[in-house]
């Protein structure tokens, strides 16, 4: 589904860079993958690699392949095709943030439904059956400010999932949560990817939770260079 060889990205600042490197990531369809590292490792510029959000400096090889099909994703950002790059990811790719991330102008359903619309999806599709699926049913016809944070973290999987994308990525999505509302968020997304035969890709921090995720773990570990200071990415 992912494969990237040689993939670069560098940050520049004025107070010095960074540089993230990826020698070798493959990740198969339905895979639950988790990546663990320290804060100010890489793991959200990773992601923005993987989400085709922010172009990699370098790329021996960079394809995504979801559903029969191929795309050189090396090529595409060479040509400058961010359009084709955003339908990709609009079409094969849901995305977990930190915090939500709902409208709030929306009722959780309209939420949950807005996905499939922009991408001119029949609704309801799947949204209603997932979200029964995990306990948030009796809450579709409440605004997003009406729900806890957990159960709005919840909501916030099931959204990334209600077009059935072949890949889901997850930015440390239980950060804003106690222990016990983020095993209960990592226990759902683990469900539901499993129930779409989805891949997971799951960024933390927090060792405990990676095990509870019980998926392949690959690392962000530091790069011993006081010139460019940076991370590799290895499994
Ligand atoms: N736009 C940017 N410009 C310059 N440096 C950046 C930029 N974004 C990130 N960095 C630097 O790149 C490094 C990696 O950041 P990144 O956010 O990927 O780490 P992280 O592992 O996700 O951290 P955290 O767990 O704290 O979110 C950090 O040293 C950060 O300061």
């Amino acid at each position: 589904m992912l494969l990237l060889n040689g993939v670069e990205r560098t940050h520049r600042a004025s107070d010095g860079g960074f540089l993230l490197s990826v020698p070798e990531l493959s990740v198969a369809a339905g895979e639950r993958v988790v990546v663990l590292g320290p804060s100010g490792s890489g793991k959200s510029t990773l992601l923005d690699l993987l989400a085709f959000l922010a172009a990699p400096d370098r790329a021996e090889t960079f394809r995504f392949s979801p559903a029969g099909e191929d795309h050189d994703i090396k090529a595409l950002w060479r040509k400058g095709d961010r359009a084709a790059l955003t339908r990709l990811r609009a079409a094969h790719m849901g995305y977990v943030l930190q915090t939500g991330g709902l409208l709030p102008y929306l009722t959780v359903r309209e939420n949950l439904l807005l996905a499939r619309r922009l991408l001119g999806l029949e609704v309801p599709g799947p949204a209603d059956r997932l979200a029964e699926a995990v306990g948030v049913g009796e809450l579709l016809h409440r605004m997003p400010a009406q729900l806890s944070i957990g159960q709005r973290q919840r909501v916030a999987v099931i959204r990334a999932l209600a077009h059935i994308p072949r890949l889901i990525l997850a930015d440390e999505p239980t950060a804003a949560l106690d222990t016990g509302l983020g095993e209960r968020v990592i226990d759902t997304l683990v469900a539901v990817t499993g129930a779409i035969g989805a891949a997971l890709i799951l960024v933390t921090h927090d060792e405990e939770l990676a095990g509870r995720a019980q998926g392949r773990i690959v690392r962000c570990r530091a790069l011993r260079d006081a010139e460019t200071p940076g991370s590799v990415v290895a499994a």
